[in-house]
């Protein structure tokens, strides 16, 4: 594949102004709606302006690399404005969470999606303003983990924009990694209204989210995919302690702005597809009943 030169992105919020900004003339798609809106308040990321161009779907023209960095609420419009983006040879890279929006996006343009998953960053955005310590990096690679040369491609660009890469030969076990921690994790800071310091210590929302989090391994296990036993207690000795104590994820800042979560991605994808092998999903089930019930909350 030829060097990857032009780019675009949809979604300029916290990942996309996380790595939005280190993409030499990137444009951002968006609607006019968002064009006036985003003209009219500069994006501030750790206390610098960054400048971005804004392109409408209707203005597209085929590039290089798309990056899709929306929630997955709106996926399915902005797999919509994306189409005049696409050309034969456009590589898409979706950061979203969860593992089903590569399926989603190769549904509609077959055959230009790598899987990917952005991990390791603390990125809190307040409209157009960005926070982060870290910024942690994209994980990437074919479906099949197979090393191609638009695998390499994608590495070569990401490396000259600056931006934290790891093609992998294994980017569905990475994914369902990344699972496990957002199902247990997400959920349990946004059901408990606690921060990563809260779900540090003994007690019921920490043992909802390991619960949680050993369904989506024995989940993994039953799709091939072969998650240790301990993936969750490793996770919690490792990586937890990380993590600022007052800090969260973004589905408890979701609920906090009283935004629709993505809770169909974590408890609603796990309790589907363990249907199919008819495991029971306990820690899913509250989690799922009790996110939509915070969410059925929000106009009262
Ligand atoms: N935040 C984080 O630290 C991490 C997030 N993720 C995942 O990355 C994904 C993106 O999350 P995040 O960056 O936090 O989300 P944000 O909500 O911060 O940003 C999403 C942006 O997409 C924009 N948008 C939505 N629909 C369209 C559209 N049709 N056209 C153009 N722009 C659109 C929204 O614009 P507007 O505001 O104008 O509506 C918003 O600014 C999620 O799946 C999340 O789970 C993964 C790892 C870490
Ligand atoms: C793992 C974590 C918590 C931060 O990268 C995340 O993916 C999120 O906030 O959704």
């Amino acid at each position: 594949m030829k060097k990857i030169k032009t780019s675009a992105l949809i979604g300029l919020g916290a990942l996309g102004i996380l790595f939005g900004r280190k993409m030499p003339g990137v444009q951002v798609i968006a609607d006019e709606d968002r064009i006036a809106r985003y003209s009219a308040e500069p994006v501030v990321c750790n206390g610098e302006e960054c400048k971005f161009s804004y392109v409408t779907p209707a203005e597209g023209r085929p590039v290089d690399l798309l990056l899709v960095a929306v929630k997955a609420t709106v996926l399915e419009q902005a797999i919509q404005d994306i189409a005049k983006f696409v050309g034969p040879d456009t590589v898409i890279l979706s950061v979203l969470n969860g593992i089903t929006s590569e399926e989603h996006i190769d549904a509609a343009y077959p055959g230009h999606t790598l899987w990917s998953v952005a991990i390791g960053m603390d990125a809190t955005r307040t409209g157009r303003t960005l926070v982060f310590n870290q910024a942690g990096k994209i994980q990437f690679g074919e479906r099949s983990g197979e090393m191609t040369d638009r695998v390499q491609a994608v590495a070569d660009y990401l490396d000259e924009c600056g931006i934290a890469n790891e093609p992998c030969g294994d980017i569905l076990y990475k994914q369902w990694n990344k699972l496990m921690v957002n199902d247990g994790l997400n959920q349990a800071a946004a059901a408990f209204d606690q921060p990563y310091g809260g779900l540090r210590q003994p007690g019921e929302a920490q043992d909802m989210m390991r619960a949680a989090m050993q369904e989506v391994i024995r989940l993994a296990n039953l799709e091939g995919v072969p998650l240790p036993p301990d993936n969750d207690v490793r996770f919690i000795d490792t990586m937890m302690p990380t993590f600022n104590p007052e800090g969260m994820p973004s589905m408890r800042q979701d609920v906090l702005a009283k935004r629709p979560t993505e809770v169909e991605e974590f408890a609603g994808v796990v309790r589907q597809r363990a249907k199919k092998y008819g495991m029971p999903t306990p820690a899913n089930d509250f989690f799922y009943t009790r996110i939509r019930e915070i969410e059925a909350g929000y106009d009262q």
